[in-house]
């Protein structure tokens, strides 16, 4: 799995890694960035580095389930007051009494049942009612006991995981600090703006990665990087690893004469993990490592480094925030996902009708296809059709 960056060799020859393994590589390495107390309106999106207990019980009080009147023993019932939610009840209810209640508001002592209005008929203070074997009294800590934990280390703070993290009175909670990723853009026909000239093009990676990124709640710095002097890239690397937990280096993985990241790798001593993925598109993508600092190269190609930020960057930063890989949800693809021999095809999909149908006219280079998709389709080697298989989510 190690190797030692050796000299930039340009006809070297590599083993590309599984890439399944790749993932998992990338999962298992890192050990988990420090920790940091927050408050709960900055906790969306970060992982919990130490388990979230409910400082009260939930509900806090027994309470009403339905707009309508708390009663005592069988009716029919005077009525002898009214409990709005955030008041006190006055009085308790002794047998053939009944108060008028809302939803949410404490029910008073001695109430057995809330009646809904619906059943119910009214006549001065008396009511009416034959309710059915549901008393809508929602008991004090029926949910949840104090003290109970509710949310493992590890988990995701989904908006429901604040909700409730918040309904049981959490102000803070202690999650993994925000990584910093910075994005070295390699290639001097690269442009950031206007209109490519002639041999030119426009950035798609920086703008992608950054909306990417974003999507998972880690804000980036991007950087360009000339591809002559030789020894900018290794510059650009060096100052960007100083100040950054993960570096993405976007082009310059291939062998060509202007593809600079080994010998950068090999200046910073790095030690490369994964040199190559068996996938298509993709397949030059890279996790390298120097003391507590990441690599990640991705191909120039905009698809493939599309595939590589999911094969290596989104596993790298589960790992690092101490969380599991996101379980993949799968379906079948129909027609034909043209499986091949020897690596792992990620193809983008439309999801209609609990199927996953190919959008056609993916290339390595351009985006069009997996800018409509809604995920990429995960194909094995073994694919047959009509079986499941794996979706990487793509469009949040
Ligand atoms: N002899 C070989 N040549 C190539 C191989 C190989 O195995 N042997 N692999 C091919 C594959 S697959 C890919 S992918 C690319 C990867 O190349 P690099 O990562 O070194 O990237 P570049 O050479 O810099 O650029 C490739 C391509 O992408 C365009 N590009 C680069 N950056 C951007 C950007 N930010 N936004 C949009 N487009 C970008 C660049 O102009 C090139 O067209 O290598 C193949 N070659
Ligand atoms: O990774 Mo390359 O883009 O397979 O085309």
């Amino acid at each position: 799995m190690t190797s030692t960056v050796r000299p930039h060799p340009h006809h070297r020859t590599r083993v590309p890694m599984p890439w399944h393994e790749a993932r998992s590589v990338a999962h298992r390495l890192p050990v988990p960035i420090s920790a940091e107390t927050v408050p709960l309106e900055q906790a969306g999106g970060r992982t919990l580095a130490e388990p979230v207990h409910a400082a009260v019980m939930l509900p806090g009080f027994d309470n009403a389930a339905m707009d309508g009147y708390a009663t005592c023993g069988f009716g029919p019932w005077r009525v002898t007051g009214r409990v709005l939610a955030g008041e006190q009840p006055a009085t308790g209810l002794l047998s053939g009494e009944a108060a008028e209640i809302a939803t949410g508001a404490p029910v008073p002592s001695g109430a057995d049942r809330v009646v809904e209005y619906e059943i119910t008929t009214r006549h001065g203070d008396i009511v009416s009612a034959q309710p059915g074997p549901r008393r809508h009294v929602r008991r004090h800590g029926e949910y949840v006991t104090a003290g109970q934990q509710l949310l493992p280390a590890g988990h995701l703070l989904t908006p429901a995981a604040l909700g409730l993290a918040a309904s049981v009175g959490v102000d803070a909670v202690a999650v993994r600090a925000v990584p910093r990723v910075t994005m070295l853009i390699t290639g001097d026909e690269v442009i950031d703006h206007g209109l490519p000239g002639p041999g030119q093009v426009r950035d798609a990676i920086g703008p992608m990665l950054t909306g990417l990124l974003a999507s998972w709640h880690i804000p980036t710095t991007r950087l360009r990087v000339p591809d002559q002097p030789a020894g900018a890239l290794t510059a650009a690397l060096t100052s960007a690893l100083a100040a950054a937990d993960i570096t993405v280096v976007c082009g310059s993985s291939s062998v060509g004469p202007a593809d600079h990241l080994h010998a950068a790798l090999n200046a910073a001593a790095a030690t490369v993990y994964v040199d190559g993925v068996a996938c298509r598109p993709g397949h030059p993508q890279l996790l390298a490592r120097t003391g507590d600092r990441w690599i990640v190269g991705v191909p120039g190609n905009p698809f493939a480094a599309l595939v590589a930020s999911f094969t290596l960057l989104q596993p790298l930063l589960a790992g690092l925030a101490g969380r599991a890989l996101p379980q993949s949800p799968s379906a079948v693809v129909c027609g034909d996902a043209r499986p091949a021999a020897g690596h792992t095809r990620l193809i983008p999909v439309r999801l209609h009708q609990h199927l996953a149908h190919p959008i056609d006219g993916a290339h390595p280079g351009y985006l069009g296809p997996a800018a409509s998709a809604d995920a990429l389709a995960v194909i094995p080697p073994t694919w047959r059709p009509g079986q499941r298989t794996e979706l990487l989510g793509i469009s949040s």
